[in-house]
């Protein structure tokens, strides 16, 4: 009888190509995407090398992280000298015979919305990009994980990369999530009880009844922030429902019968490094209090004792009630949750309402461009618009700053994003992370808000 082996394991064997002297394994690599602002380093620096990119029918690129999210975008950035990072990444995916989605592509958007929305990712594959959030990707049953430009450059030049054998840690979410309460709960619930550092030098498969009833973009709001959980990376094994998310995309094969895929899901008895156990019926919906991920709690909890710093920049004491802390700025956007799913639960909440007055910027960038489309094909955008919101073209620059374009200096920001550390949206931006409801919920209240009375 074989060994009851794991997901990673699976994928991992499927994957081998060798083991080398010093312990360390050489893992085949079948995708490569790369972005703008750390990509294209990536192929200059190929070139520059007089070498090729080995075969460019599986490498990818999109400008994402620093173009103008404002309507009518063109190549202007608000980065100061941000241009070279656009026109350098063209010539560059160019030169190599890469496919780029462009700013003004059709299928333009945030790395992690596009590969799965055009079949790029698959399951059982292994998918890297210089870009911590690739764990997102792990939610089609993928092993994908974020690296650096000169392991990308090395994934390209070569089809293969060194690794360590990860650690595998197994979170169970048993029982079903109430009313109101999300995947981004779910995520910021295993990092408020097992901190930003607990998934450090692992590969974490989420596993359980809530899981396996969460629909496929939901399954990507959790892997997302397996990075903040500090894991490798993130996954969840296929299922029907991956299978049927997949069918007729674009990159995705026409049929689903591969007998390796028949085979990844984690055997009984395998058995894992570390196992948590959360009961996904006592999640109550999260917000983050302070500077780093871990820093969460319930909605209707108070801020707990935190290092003095991230007291002090979040302007919050201890024991002050979460719900009812006054907010100045709201948005939804970002790789963790801008899919077409999100928007429609947080347009839900808003329909026919306006954001309290006391709210200074709304905004909405959807996660890609075929997300924007499909929100306006419903008539969200109008719901957005209506309710005092800004609905921008889809991009990553208002979730890290890097377009320049922030919050007034100082805002106290509700956001879907997955990172909340000092400056992270701007100078002095206080970010509290929390599911595109509770934003919804809070940008009309003015003030951070339980979704759940809303949806009463
Ligand atoms: C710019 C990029 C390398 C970075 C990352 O890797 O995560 C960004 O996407 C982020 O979220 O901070
Ligand atoms: S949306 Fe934000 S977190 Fe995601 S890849 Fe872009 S910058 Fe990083």
């Amino acid at each position: 009888m074989t060994q009851p082996r794991t997901l990673l394991a699976k994928i991992w064997d499927a994957h081998h190509v060798a083991d080398t002297a010093a312990g360390a394994t050489l893992i085949a690599i079948d995708r490569v995407f790369l972005h703008e602002r750390t990509g294209a380093s990536a192929l200059k620096s190929l070139a520059a090398a007089g070498r090729p990119v080995l075969d460019p029918a599986r490498v990818f690129a999109v400008m994402d992280h620093i173009v103008d999210t404002r309507p009518g975008r063109g190549d202007q950035t608000l980065m100061q000298g941000g241009q070279a990072f656009i026109t350098e990444t063209r010539e560059a995916a160019l030169a190599a015979g890469i496919r780029l989605f462009d700013v003004t592509d059709r299928d333009q958007g945030i790395t992690h919305v596009i590969s799965p929305e055009l079949g790029i990712v698959l399951p059982g594959v292994t998918l890297v990009a210089p870009d911590s959030h690739t764990c997102t990707q792990g939610a089609l049953g993928a092993l994908a994980w974020g690296i650096g430009s000169s392991e990308a450059e090395h994934a390209m030049a070569t089809g293969v990369l060194r690794l360590a054998r990860p650690k595998t840690m197994r979170v169970t979410f048993k029982g079903r999530l109430s009313p109101g309460v999300t995947p981004k709960d779910m995520a910021l619930t295993l990092l408020a009880t097992h901190g930003a550092a607990g998934g450090s030098g692992y590969v974490v498969e989420f596993a359980g009844e809530a899981v396996g009833a969460l629909d496929i973009e939901g399954r990507m709001t959790l892997c997302n922030m397996a990075t903040e959980f500090a894991a490798m990376t993130g996954i969840i094994a296929p299922d029907e429902k991956t299978y049927a998310y997949l069918a007729g995309r674009r990159y995705a094969p026409a049929t689903f019968d591969d007998p390796y895929w028949q085979t990844l899901r984690t055997d009984a008895g395998a058995v894992f490094d570390r196992e948590i156990i959360i009961d996904a019926s006592t999640i109550a919906p999260m917000v983050s209090w302070g500077t780093s991920p871990e820093h969460c709690v319930a909605i209707d909890g108070t801020v707990p004792q935190g290092p003095a710093r991230a007291h002090e920049y979040i302007a919050l004491d201890a024991g002050a009630p979460i719900k009812g802390t006054p907010i100045d700025a709201a948005f939804i956007g970002s790789c963790t949750n801008a899919r077409l799913s999100d928007l429609r639960r947080a347009a839900a909440i808003l329909r026919g309402r306006r954001v309290s007055p006391a709210i200074r910027k709304a905004l909405v960038v959807p996660g890609s461009m075929a997300v924007k489309r499909a929100a306006e094909a419903e008539g969200l955008d109008k719901v957005f618009i209506d309710a005092g919101f800004e609905w921008r073209m889809s991009g990553c620059s208002l979730c890290f700053y890097a377009g320049g374009e922030g919050f007034e200096p100082g805002s106290r920001t509700i956001s879907s994003t997955n990172r909340n550390f000092e400056g992270r949206q701007g100078p002095g931006i206080r970010t509290h992370i929390a599911s595109p409801e509770t934003v919804a919920a809070s940008a009309l209240a003015g003030a951070i808000a339980d979704p759940r009375e809303r949806l009463a």
